[in-house]
């Protein structure tokens, strides 16, 4: 097996090699009866699948797709059925499995086919993409916990008395002891059911909403509930609502709430008690007489959950004849090429494209998936996508608790929703009839998945999770494509479609150079805002528009360096400098988060003289809101918008023109639809083009043309600032031309002269371990065992850039694999074998080593 990532993995292979329990089961094998035996996945990495066997009394409901519970080296786990088969293994007799957990199977054939090519493709276990896919709440494990969950209301569940009879004995011990304790670890409740039936118990109570099963800690977060209310079915209704207000008789305050609630619903669609509360200047006991007497109803719901629409397709826009031209030659396109690719300039209305789309898959009734950077997954979308298709829309993304997810999951797997929005992940819901997947912003790196396994990226998993259904093109969609994608266009590989000017002919923004270098001489560095930035942005405020500033580095000021003998501090465990982030006075490592407190002494030379280098979006905005007093400005990046509701309720401030100048990261930039922004100023463009990475060019293109893209949508008036030193780079002067081709033409000669994608396939392999040496050395032997292919190109093994992060040294390797079939699994083979030899050599045995397909 090739990466090693998971801790449960320090095992050897000898599951199958134990000896089978003797039990009745086992004794029926000599009456003749027949033996099923099940391949069965389970939510760990393992070298490969493992045997067990159905017991005779489960065999009549045993199916492709159910889960069920096995043990494996003593811990008990959720496994999913992914093959069943009569011939009995020869070289060892294997475990019966305990209980089926479905009657029905909730991962589908399709799924199967998609982890098993999943993890090949990206050298992961099927383990691996297992539980990156199925939600917590079905994979019930000695490690889970399970938690108590919440009423409506706040307030813990509790079991009704009247409905205790209910319960089994066993079910009612649980939630009782679930009561007390809140939370369990499945060893206590091993302890308390004695051993017997947990998983069913178990699942009969996360069914009721007794509990739920905790994410691992990591994905942990804390749901947001409020409360929502709205009328009574009866008076939803505006007959019925007339009636009753016109004969109102109860107290004034009473009927204040009722108008006020009819006419915020009618703007908001959802009323939040507390707004409800406030703008009616009333008490909470004056809303419960309405909820006592059912003319209100009051819902508390996750604030992302999306309110209970009804289904419906409204199409109450027509597109330009630029548009209609580019949707009658996509849906060309569509039916001859699985795959195809839309360019459209920023604003040139390419979702709306995507809706049309949409509405013809609806009516035949099959199923669609729009993907999205999960960052972009905004309400902005979620209510344009609403707009149209009503409740056919889902919307799934890693703010969904557990429970949210298995409800997803269930409806999806019925088919009752029709169009899926979401990240990465949703494409490993069940689907069942998929008959189109959109992957707009498909450039986006953050498409790919980083940590844990498997690493896929999501438009390349989508390509192919398309081939698994009948007819089910894909649409990338970008103003700025990756440069592979435009490569297969071009080719012919793709289908490929144009549209060059914004939606009603809107003008592109002007973009203009802002050389740094003319006024270092009269001002000393680092110039934050230029005098000419400064005067524009006083412009663009004047007239009552709004300013982006793009930065993208965050913090206060990157890295301080001793002025005497040129030291900079770094984090103890990681081989970074550390940022200063003012609001915190504190410095922070931005690798593993470990903050420390100012250092104002020297370690090297003893030295207080430090200065501060670079400048994040910290101290812009600090600068901005000096210089512009009486201006709304905040700041968008990871620091400023705590969770992810914070970035989108930022964006809705933007949106809704409460906030004048926005400071912000490559958040800011991601197909957002603002239409008063007139100015957009990229502050540190140098710092876009000085990386050492072979997309560096393609990269500071899209961010800067995207960035870009936000000004000027509506009246084609944006203006674009860049300051910059290094005027004559030459992907500036592609940006101001708005010159993909061109920047297309440079950067593709740079890939194929280098050999880099998409000419090749990129492996990296890192090998990670406590000491330096000995993950060096790791890598070496790797290397060496790569030689058999001498197609390979193997680059290091290197110091990784950062070459500690949280104590742990990193070295890595690049490997560059022809695109030839079987390539890639032949690469592969000699990885396992190699990661076999270092694992039984006991100096090896800790090194972790993870294996990056096509690393971005
Ligand atoms: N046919 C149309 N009818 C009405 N409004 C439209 C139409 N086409 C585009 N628009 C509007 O123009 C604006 C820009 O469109 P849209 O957001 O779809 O552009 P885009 O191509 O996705 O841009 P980006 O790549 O920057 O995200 C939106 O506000 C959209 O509602
Ligand atoms: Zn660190």
């Amino acid at each position: 097996m090739v990466t090693q990532d998971n801790k449960n993995t320090q095992h050897t292979d000898n599951q199958q090699n134990m000896p089978a329990q003797t039990s009745n089961l086992f004794e029926s094998a000599q009456t003749g009866k027949p033996r099923l035996y099940a391949e069965i996945i389970v939510p760990l990495h393992l070298p490969k699948n493992y045997t067990w066997e159905i017991p005779e009394e489960l065999i009549a409901e045993a199916a492709i797709g159910l889960r069920v519970e096995v043990a494996l080296r003593g811990k008990k786990y959720t496994g999913i059925i992914k093959r069943l088969f009569n011939k009995a293994p020869e070289s060892f007799t294997p475990l019966p499995v305990y209980s089926l957990l479905d009657s029905t199977p909730i991962v589908t054939p399709t799924q199967l086919k998609f982890w098993t090519w999943m993890a090949n493709y990206y050298l992961a276990s099927e383990g691996d993409v297992m539980q990156a896919a199925v939600p917590s709440n079905f994979k019930l494990s000695s490690e889970s916990i399970i938690r108590l969950a919440e009423d409506m209301d706040g307030q813990d569940r509790t079991i009704e008395l009247d409905q205790e009879n209910d319960y089994s004995d066993e079910e009612y011990l649980l939630a009782e002891a679930l009561q007390i304790r809140k939370e369990l670890r499945f060893t206590e409740v091993q302890q308390i059911l004695e051993g017997r039936r947990i998983y069913s118990v178990v699942k009969k109570l996360i069914d009721r909403g007794i509990c739920y099963i905790e994410e691992s800690l990591k994905e942990k977060y804390k749901e947001k509930k409020a409360i929502f209310i709205s009328f009574h079915p009866d008076y939803q209704k505006e007959e019925n609502l007339e009636i009753l207000l016109n004969n109102w008789k109860g107290a004034p305050t009473q009927l204040k709430i009722l108008m006020l609630l009819r006419h915020m619903a009618l703007g908001e669609g959802d009323v939040l008690q507390t707004a409800l509360l406030k703008k009616a200047e009333a008490s909470a006991t004056t809303l419960k007489t309405l909820l006592d007497k059912q003319i209100l109803v009051a819902e508390s719901r996750s604030i992302t959950r999306l309110p209970e629409l009804t289904p419906f397709i409204e199409m109450d826009f027509t597109l330009s004849s630029a548009q209609q031209h580019a949707l009658n030659q996509l849906q060309q396109q569509m039916q001859d090429k699985h795959v195809s690719l839309l360019q459209g300039v920023t604003a040139s209305g390419k979702t709306q494209l995507y809706f049309k789309l949409i509405e013809q898959v609806l009516r035949s009734g099959k199923q669609v998936l729009y993907l999205l950077p999960e960052i972009a997954l905004t309400s902005q979308i979620i209510r344009r996508l609403q707009h149209h298709f009503g409740g056919h829309v889902a919307v799934y993304h890693s703010r969904f608790n557990p429970n949210e997810r298995v409800e997803l999951w269930e409806k999806v797997l019925r088919n009752e929703v029709q169009v899926v929005l979401g990240a990465r992940s949703a494409l490993l819901l069940p689907f069942k009839d998929l008959g189109l997947i959109v992957v707009d912003e498909e450039h986006d790196s953050s498409y790919k998945q980083q940590d844990p396994a498997p690493r896929y990226h999501g438009r390349d998993a989508a390509i192919y999770y398309g081939t698994l259904f009948e007819n089910c093109p894909v649409l990338l969609g970008s103003a700025t494509p990756s440069l592979e994608s435009y490569y297969n266009a071009q080719a012919g590989k793709y289908g490929f479609v144009e549209l060059s000017q914004r939606y009603e002919n809107v003008a592109m923004p002007a973009i203009e150079l802002d050389n740094l270098s003319l006024i270092t001489r009269e001002i000393p560095r680092p110039i934050l805002i230029s005098p000419r930035l400064e005067e524009e942005i006083h412009l663009a405020i004047k007239a009552h528009k709004q300013v982006i500033l793009f930065q993208n580095r965050r913090g206060y000021s990157p890295y301080q360096i001793c002025n005497n003998c040129g030291w900079i501090p770094q984090c103890k465990h990681c081989a970074v400098s550390l940022t200063y982030h003012k609001s915190k006075n504190k410095l922070l490592c931005h690798y593993c988060g470990t903050e420390y407190p100012l250092i104002t002494t020297c370690v090297a030379c003893g030295s207080h003289d430090f200065q501060r280098k670079k400048f994040g979006t910290e101290q812009i905005e600090e600068a901005v809101a000096a210089l512009f007093p009486k201006a709304r400005v905040a700041r968008m990046d990871y620091d400023s918008v705590k969770g992810k509701y914070g970035h989108d309720a930022m964006i809705q401030l933007f949106e809704s023109q409460k906030i004048d100048i926005l400071i912000g990261t490559q958040m800011v930039v991601k197909g957002l639809d603002f239409e008063q922004v007139s100015l957009v100023g990229i502050l540190d463009a140098d710092g876009l083009l000085n990386f050492t990475d072979f997309r560096v060019g393609e990269r500071a293109f899209q961010l800067m043309e995207q960035v870009s893209g936000r000004a000027g949508r509506k009246d084609g008036l944006g203006k674009v600032l860049i300051q910059v030193f290094n005027i004559h780079h030459p992907v500036l002067q592609f940006v101001q031309q708005h010159d993909y081709p061109a920047m297309y033409a440079q950067e593709i000669t740079h890939r194929k002269d280098f050999n880099y994608p998409p000419f090749t396939r990129l492996l990296r392999l890192t090998f990670k371990h406590k000491d330096t040496h000995t993950a060096r050395q790791a890598a070496v032997i790797m290397a060496q065992g790569l030689q058999q292919l001498p197609a390979l190109v193997v680059l290091g093994p290197a110091a990784a850039p950062i070459e500690r992060i949280r104590g742990q040294y990193y070295w890595e390797m690049l490997i560059k694999i022809p695109k030839q079939n079987g390539m890639l699994s032949a690469c592969r083979k000699i990885i396992d074998q190699q990661m076999a030899i270092l694992q039984s050599t006991k100096q090896y045995a800790r090194v972790i080593l993870s294996a990056d397909v096509d690393p971005v």
